[in-house]
């Protein structure tokens, strides 16, 4: 019997029960995806965070109104600086990820973009001298600052911002502006009432010439008093959909004056006489949203995960209705319809969450490589995470709202944990470029694929499956072909014959006589098509070349399930574009449908050991549905009774408002 480490006395039999069907090891798969020590020391890491109140939320923080979520956060964030270092090596960002995670969930903390945008944007577009001056200082957390870029009115182009640095070569200084309204810096996390220094995106402006956006290092609030220093406004944009523990903020400059040494030369330099050197790549003053675009992949995964447990956990413990009359309710796991909300999206939560660390990976070699001058790989590297972050925010999105759906009405309560744990991930739909823009940043790379295989140049490995055109038959069922590499291939076809569909149509209207730019207009809808196929091919073939890495025979054997539910899901998501071409008929593709039910049923006894493995703590998961013991009811009674609505038995609303109203009515009988 495998070893499944989270079975414990005083769970609900229920869930106990599941635990004991696992056909693998919890810990080996915990390992597997985490690595050995990474793996035990998130547990010691989990362990050490109950032990310390001062780490812990008093009360759920869903109770509490903004300001004090602000400054719970504040205040935790303190306890984190003085005593982490006993709990985790601050030098290892996994451990000091885990750590945030466990101690401030999802809403937001206030070092955030400090560490996710700020620090990287110095770290790779700083200057030697200018990196020994400031991240030293940035990492002992003398200061605190943020990453502003959008404004009111632009987000997106960001050729159109206009905030101004202007060189005024006599003091050698660059003046920063807001000439207009639609001009105040907007969004930026953590600069509402946080941050006291920023990163901002500004035009640069020498002797009367533009030359783009460029990246200055701007003192917003005094180091001592935190007041907003001469010629700045600045304050937090007010309650969203979600990340309401982040000050998102405003910010305004109003001939602000900076040293020439403020803007980041890494790449773009200007002169003490006002001589501008350009970068060798004149995109690389994005390479902030680069680094974010690649991070975010596994933080979304982890948030599907993080559903998906709370979900299959829940639907374990949750007994409704019967499957076969006077046999008992049954739990509602053992619904097909169930099991294929929650299965698929665990499938695609593994997907990202392992593809993620390729992502990583692959974006750490390149940012060396450009780092030191090398930008041969920029193209490809920005293409496939225009890709990534659009495909993974909007199906990770849809994957938490089918778990939340999927626990019926109290999935709907906060006490599931999941409706603020899908208004965090869909965010990740708009920042960092807004997915439809995102894409049809990709599908220019896929386009210029196809043209350069027309003139037989060249294509970078990530493309080379569009010269395959002998792949033009559904090969399902077929000997000598297993199902992972028919489906595979069946991904290739979608792909290879969407872009190129979608390219014969712009070139055909180009030449027509239609212009580049009015053409792809009339086409975008089908070029973000092309581009999302592209990515969810190379999803999963990346997810299968890792699966297929394991040495663990178990391990490889519960996650070829995984992947295989996986590539089935995906395409029978996209079986339309099979039709096309004649690729493939309507029996193979209800073969694909039936390979899938039947991983359903394969997948069912081993849900939760799934889960467990990834594991996430109760502190984190934050979730009264959730919880590893599975005891739900008790706690959500415990959970409402501690609301505060239910302090008073009679609220002085009710005594001051209603009480008077129903007593007048009665005096009037
Ligand atoms: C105590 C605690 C300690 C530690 C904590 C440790 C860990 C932290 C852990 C957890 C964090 C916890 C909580 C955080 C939670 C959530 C929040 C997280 C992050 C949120 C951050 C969000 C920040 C932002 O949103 S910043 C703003 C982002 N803005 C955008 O993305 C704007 C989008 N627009 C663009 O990118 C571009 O303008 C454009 C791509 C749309 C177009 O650009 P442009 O007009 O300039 O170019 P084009 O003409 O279209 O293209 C010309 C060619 O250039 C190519 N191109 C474009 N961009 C790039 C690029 N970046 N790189 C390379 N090439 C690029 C393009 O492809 C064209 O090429 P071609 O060959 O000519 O076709
Ligand atoms: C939670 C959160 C945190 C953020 N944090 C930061 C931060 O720390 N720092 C920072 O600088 N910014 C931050 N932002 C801002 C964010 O990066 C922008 O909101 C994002 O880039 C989208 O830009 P926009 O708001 O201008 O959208 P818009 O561009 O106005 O998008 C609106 C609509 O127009 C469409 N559209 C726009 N342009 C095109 C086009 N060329 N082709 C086709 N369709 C188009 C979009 O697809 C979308 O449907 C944050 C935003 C959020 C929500």
């Amino acid at each position: 019997m495998p070893l499944n480490h989270l079975i414990r006395d005083g769970d609900n039999p229920d869930i106990t029960e599941e635990r004991q069907k696992a056909t693998f090891s919890t810990e080996e798969l915990a390992i597997e995806i985490y690595g050995e020590p990474l793996a035990q020391r998130r547990r010691e890491i989990s362990a050490e965070v109950l032990k310390r109140p001062e780490l812990l939320d008093d009360c759920p923080h869903v109770f509490l109104d903004r300001t004090t979520k602000v400054e719970n956060s504040m205040k935790k964030t303190v306890a984190v600086m003085e005593k982490g270092s006993e709990i985790c090596d601050f030098t290892s960002r996994e451990e000091l990820g885990h750590l945030v995670c466990e101690v401030f969930g999802d809403d937001g903390f206030p070092l955030s973009i400090h560490f996710v945008m700020f620090l990287p944007a110095i770290q790779g577009q700083a200057d030697d001298e200018q990196a020994e001056q400031w991240i030293p200082r940035a990492m002992r957390l003398e200061f605190i600052g943020t990453y502003a870029q959008t404004e009111l009115g632009h987000g997106t182009n960001l050729r159109a911002l206009e905030t101004t640095a202007t060189y005024d070569k006599r003091t050698q200084e660059f003046i920063l502006h807001t000439p207009t309204v639609s001009a105040y810096k907007w969004w930026p996390g953590n600069l509402g009432k946080t941050a006291n220094y920023v990163i901002a995106n500004a035009q640069l402006y020498i002797d009367g010439k533009s030359h783009g956006p460029h990246n200055f290092l701007v003192q917003i609030r005094d180091e001592n008093t935190h007041q907003p220093m001469p010629g700045i406004t600045v304050g937090d944009i007010g309650p969203k959909f979600g990340l309401n523990t982040n000050d998102n903020g405003f910010l305004r400059f109003d001939h602000v004056r900076i040293p020439r040494r403020n803007m980041l030369m890494r790449h773009s330099k200007v002169s003490a006489d006002g001589v501008y050197s350009p970068p060798v790549h004149p995109k690389l003053s994005y390479g902030a949203m680069i680094f974010v675009r690649a991070t975010m992949i596994r933080m979304l995964a982890h948030v599907v995960l993080k559903a998906a447990t709370i979900a299959i956990r829940y639907s374990c413990v949750r007994r409704q209705g019967e499957i076969k009359t006077g046999n008992g309710e049954v739990k509602i796991l053992e619904y097909q319809t169930q099991q294929h909300r929650l299965f698929t999206a665990l499938a695609r939560g593994f997907a990202y969450r392992l593809v993620g660390d390729e992502v990583k990976n692959l974006y750490e070699k390149i940012a060396e490589e450009v780092k030191h001058g090398n930008v041969e790989q920029l193209a490809d590297l920005h293409a496939l995470l225009s890709g990534m972050k659009s495909i993974v925010s909007y199906d990770s999105g849809k994957a938490i709202e089918q778990c939340r759906m999927a626990c019926g009405g109290h999935g709907y309560s906060h006490a599931s944990g999941i409706p603020e744990m899908y208004a965090v991930e869909i965010a990740g739909c708009t920042y960092e470029g807004e997915n439809m823009v995102m894409l049809q940043q990709q599908a220019r790379y896929l386009v210029k694929g196809i043209h350069r295989l027309a003139h037989g140049e060249e294509l970078s490995t990530m493309l080379q499956y569009l010269a395959n055109t002998s792949n033009n038959k559904f090969r399902i069922g077929e000997s000598g072909v297993d199902l992972e590499n028919a489906l595979i291939l069946a991904l290739e076809y979608i792909a290879r014959s969407t872009i190129e569909r979608v390219t014969a149509r712009l070139d055909s209207l180009q030449n027509k006589g239609l212009s580049a730019e009015n053409a792809w207009n009339e086409n975008a809808v089908e070029l973000t098509r092309a581009s999302r196929t592209h990515t969810r091919l190379w999803i999963a073939r990346c997810f299968r070349d890792r699966v297929h890495r394991i040495e663990n025979h178990a391990i490889r054997s519960a996650l070829t399930d995984i992947l295989e539910l996986f590539l089935t899901y995906e395409v029978v998501d996209m079986s339309q574009y099979l039709y096309q071409g004649g690729y493939a008929n309507s029996d193979q593709v209800a073969q694909v449908k039936d390979a899938m039910y039947k991983l359903l049923e394969k997948i069912r006894p081993n849900a939760v050991s799934y889960v467990d493995a990834y594991e996430v703590s109760d502190t984190e998961l934050r979730s009264v549905l959730g919880r590893r013991d599975g005891n739900v009811y008790d706690n959500l009674l415990k959970w409402a009774k501690s609301n505060p609505l239910n302090r008073t038995e009679v609220l002085p609303a009710v005594e001051k408002h209603l009480m008077p109203m129903m007593l007048a009515a009665k005096s009037k009988l």
